[in-house]
């Protein structure tokens, strides 16, 4: 089951930026256009007709088309209409131009590129087709001509066509993928951590803790699991809130007063982990007495009176075969604290780690 949907808003922020996109690559399109192939119609004696169809065509259907996608119920499909149409118009404009061969290639051209950047080889496949309606019935009224003539006035015109137009096709192009890149380091960062308490997930500690493990084998490593002491307390007396404050508080904590190379991360529920390379027991235990202090200066508004604690078990990497069993060892030895009356450290020792 699809425990996840867009909202409603987010939706439109998409469709409206799909929509600006197009209007803006259309507007610059049918302008640059316009030129070349009124060069053309002119050279060929085209009716006033013709020419005025060209002329809202380039600088009216832009505008047209924003507002009735925009205003449509469905905007997404109706900007799929409006770029068939736009299709059935290239393909009207080249017949128009008698298949002139410059501009009508790079007209084509820009067609097709558009068509399939916006909408891949389907959208691609529909285009073609009205591309060639457009042509077929608009080919006959020029008595199947061939206008193979180039002026040299066509051939200036039709330049900017092929260069404004394919810079800025290629900018915007490169703005989306950039974007695409940027979405796609947000979602790794939001599949890894927390955005509640700031810290790694257990899908990060997990891949930390096997490769902290490997390294361990050259080096000594500790681990630290640490409990938050009564949270359940603290949530029935001052409610879920200040559960979730001293929560936040001990995350803050842990960020601030861990090294660099030291590595924080959410273990479940109330309980947390540190990863400390290349440190020994005793220096642990240093780093395990300096949270403790840190802790127990957490003060919730409900009750000044209120201390926080928390519970820590220590395991070392040495006499264990991976990274699950140095993980229960430390668990181990927070339960041991815990059993013993709480806001301490203990470790589980080597016999009890081997088992
Ligand atoms: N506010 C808040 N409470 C949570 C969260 N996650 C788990 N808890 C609560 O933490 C409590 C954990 O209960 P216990 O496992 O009994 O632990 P404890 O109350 O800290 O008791 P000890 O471990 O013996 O110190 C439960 O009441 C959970 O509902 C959270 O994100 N926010």
């Amino acid at each position: 089951m699809p425990y996840y949907s867009p909202g409603e808003s987010l939706v439109r922020e998409r469709s409206d930026r799909f929509l600006r996109r197009i209007y803006f690559m259309r507007m610059l399109g049918t302008f640059l256009c316009f030129f070349p192939i009124l060069s053309v119609l002119l050279e060929r004696g085209a009716s006033w007709v013709a020419v005025t169809l060209l002329t809202l065509n380039a600088f009216i259907w832009p505008h047209l088309a924003m507002l009735i996608s925009q205003r449509s119920k469905q905007p997404n499909q109706a900007e799929f209409r409006n770029l068939a149409f736009d299709a059935i118009a290239g393909g009207a404009w080249v017949a128009q131009m008698g298949v002139c061969l410059l501009p009508s290639a790079v007209l084509t051209s820009i067609l097709i590129a558009d068509r399939f950047s916006a909408g891949g080889w389907q959208l691609l496949r529909r285009a073609a087709l009205f591309y060639c309606i457009g042509f077929i019935v608009c080919w006959p009224f020029t008595a199947l001509t061939f206008y193979t003539t180039v002026t040299d006035r066509t051939l200036w015109l039709t330049l900017p066509l092929s260069t404004i137009y394919i810079i800025a096709f290629s900018a915007a192009n490169y703005s989306i993928s950039r974007k695409l890149r940027d979405k796609q380091h947000e979602l790794e960062k939001s599949a890894l951590m927390d955005p509640f308490l700031g810290l790694p997930n257990r899908r990060l500690l997990d891949r930390r803790l096997m490769l902290e493990f490997e390294r361990s084998k050259h080096d000594l490593a500790c681990l630290m699991v640490l409990g938050v002491d009564d949270l359940k307390m603290v949530n029935d007396l001052f409610g879920r809130e200040a559960g979730d404050y001293v929560l936040r508080s001990v995350s803050a904590i842990l960020r601030q007063e861990t090294g660099q190379n030291d590595f924080p991360a959410i273990l479940g529920s109330d309980e947390f982990v540190v990863i400390l390379p290349g440190i020994s027991e005793e220096e642990a235990y240093a780093v395990g007495y300096r949270l403790l202090l840190k802790t127990s200066e957490i003060r919730l508004s409900q009750d000044e009176g209120f201390q926080c604690s928390l519970s820590i078990g220590v395991a070392t990497s040495k006499h264990h075969e991976n990274y699950n069993q140095w993980l229960a060892t430390a668990e181990r030895a927070l339960v041991n604290v815990k059993r013993n009356g709480k806001n301490s450290i203990g470790s589980a020792g080597r016999a009890e780690a081997v088992a």
